[in-house]
């Protein structure tokens, strides 16, 4: 059975249609890239998903609880998780102390000013450090880190709420192509051994291509393909939307679907 099932979803703008019946849905140890050319819908999408944004028509439905009408941090507590940049957050703080505040927020304790994070949960954090290769650095400023690393700190920090689905928006991106496939290579472990669903928006389409176990592709709001990768890549409607009128995608991916 799928974990997220999204049916009719419509969202407008005014007049703009900026999703437009769109229904999809995600199982669980799935990763579903969500594509498509700027404007397509994949970020209004992604906040009627999280709650940011509240849809006009349709359903979003996890786990057959419907998600539409609560609100973002109820939607977080059902179970949708979703990386966020340390810069948002605790860039001061050592690599530990991170996920520690993650864990704690988790368990409704961040406002709890008798507790500090410091004691709070550190054998966990270091658990979850190890999963994503952080353990060695946990003791260091997040501030100092790689890129890379740093974005293995915020997928363990995701995973703190052990989230059963997590929305990634574009996690590569900034990131050199070996970082990128280091860091979709994780993240597709994770879900595996969790047994949770990724539903993420990205532009690189070699990270896409690798590492999507299926593919949605939206384009002025509608969905016009689903499928694996292989048949996304020669889908003659996402051909076109790409290679006919698609300005961003052939200047980001550097023609990574021919
Ligand atoms: N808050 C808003 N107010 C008005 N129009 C909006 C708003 N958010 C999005 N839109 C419009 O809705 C449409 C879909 O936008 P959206 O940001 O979801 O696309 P996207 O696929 O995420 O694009 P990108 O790849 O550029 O991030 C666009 O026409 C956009 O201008």
């Amino acid at each position: 059975m799928s974990l997220l099932n999204v049916t009719h979803l419509g969202k407008s703008f005014g007049g703009n249609r900026a999703v437009d019946g769109v229904s999809f849905s995600v199982a669980k140890g799935e990763l579903l890239a969500l594509i498509g050319p700027n404007g397509a819908g994949k970020s209004t999408t992604f906040n009627m998903v999280n709650g940011q944004l509240k849809a006009d028509t349709g359903s979003i439905q996890l786990e057959g609880q419907e998600l539409i009408g609560r609100k973002p941090r109820d939607i977080w507590r059902l179970g949708v998780g979703r990386t966020f940049q340390i810069a948002e957050t605790f860039g001061s703080l050592t690599v530990v102390e991170n996920v520690q505040m993650a864990l704690l927020s988790s368990d409704g304790l961040l406002f709890s000013m008798w507790r500090r994070a410091a004691a709070h949960k550190r054998d966990e954090a270091l658990a979850l450090l190890a999963q994503v290769g952080m353990a060695a650095q946990a003791d260091r400023p997040c501030s100092v880190l790689a890129y890379g690393d740093v974005k293995r700190v915020e997928l363990a920090i995701a995973m703190a709420n052990r989230p059963k689905l997590l929305l990634m928006d574009e996690p590569t991106a900034g990131m050199a192509p070996k970082e990128r496939n280091e860091l979709m290579a994780l993240t597709k472990q994770l879900v595996i051994e969790r047994g949770i669903a990724v539903l993420f928006t990205e532009h690189s389409m070699d990270v896409v291509f690798a590492y999507a176990d299926r593919m949605i592709v939206l384009a002025r709001g509608r969905l016009i393909a689903e499928g694996k990768p292989a048949e996304i890549r020669d889908h003659p409607k996402v051909q076109e939307v790409y290679f006919g009128t698609g300005k961003t995608f052939e200047k980001k991916a550097t023609g990574a679907m021919a």
